[in-house]
């Protein structure tokens, strides 16, 4: 299990995240939604110990502390973390950039996994070209396949999706079932909420910093039956688009100084 608990964790004066609990179940999948500036990245980043914030973080029962080494490559080890922002060394090729991040890794690797990796989000072809000539979705499954050939026990995902073309996001859905069947537990956080829908086992709902919902596939059910994860996600923050709704129904207030201007000129 990798579990965090944020007691407290600011930026400047506008926000806060305060007692805040995120566990990642092996075997299962956690989907983090939110409005931009929600709060979901500064909850990823804190996972993976690339925020300051108060609080404690675990895996597998053990208390990590970012300030102790072992910890941190026992972190490092068993957490996967795909940021939503591509930062490969363009100047190598995918190749060069995989042989890079397992030499990076202080644990043997899966290179049969690799392989399956790089056929099923057809990189083979892309293999030798420098990562600066590659498209936009092929950086990104270059930077989705450098972190999933690990055999990390956990894999934290922030928007999967963006970028990819619909066979890879089609792809990518079937290789977190693929992964999730294979004990890894998985955190997603994505604005694509037909993504998640078929994969999530459980969802944490943020808004401005708060959780406003964080159920169970079942406990979902129960309290919005069988509506879509768009549905709930609208009637979990019903209250926000009121004020939305509010502003589109307001009667337009003409603005009749030019016909004035007219009439006496
Ligand atoms: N380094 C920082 N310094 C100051 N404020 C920050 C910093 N990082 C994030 N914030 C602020 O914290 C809030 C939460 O940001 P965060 O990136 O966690 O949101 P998010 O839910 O991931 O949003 P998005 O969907 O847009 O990626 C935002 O108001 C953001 O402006």
């Amino acid at each position: 299990m990798l579990s965090l608990y944020i007691q407290h964790k600011r930026h400047g004066d506008e926000f806060e995240l305060k007692n805040i609990e995120v566990t990642i179940m092996p075997s299962q999948i956690t989907l983090l939604l939110g409005h931009n500036g929600a709060g979901k990245t500064t909850i990823i980043k804190s996972l993976f110990g690339l925020m300051d914030y108060v609080g404690t973080l675990s895996v597998n029962n053990k208390k990590i502390d970012l300030n102790v080494s072992e910890d941190v490559d026992y972190l490092k080890k068993n957490v996967s973390y795909i940021s939503d922002e591509i930062a490969l060394f363009d100047y190598l090729t995918p190749k060069e950039y995989f042989s890079l991040i397992e030499n990076s890794f202080k644990h043997q690797v899966d290179h049969q996994l690799l392989e399956k990796l790089i056929k099923i989000f057809e990189l083979e072809r892309y293999l030798h070209i420098p990562i600066s000539n590659l498209s936009h979705g092929n950086k990104k499954k270059t930077q989705i396949v450098s972190q999933l050939f690990k055999g990390s026990e956990f894999v934290i995902f922030d928007e999967p999706t963006n970028g990819l073309d619909p066979d890879m996001v089609i792809i990518l859905r079937k290789t977190l079932h693929f992964l999730k069947t294979k004990g890894i537990g998985i955190l997603l956080s994505t604005h694509h909420l037909s993504f998640g829908e078929e994969l999530y086992d459980k969802v944490i709902l943020l808004r401005n910093g708060k959780v406003k919902l964080n159920c169970t596939r079942d406990q979902v059910f129960e309290q919005f039956g069988r509506m879509s994860l768009e549905e709930i996600y609208e009637e979990a923050n019903k209250d926000y688009y009121l004020k939305a709704e509010e502003i589109l129904n307001a009667p337009d207030v003409r603005d009749n100084s030019e016909d004035r201007d007219s009439e006496t000129g």
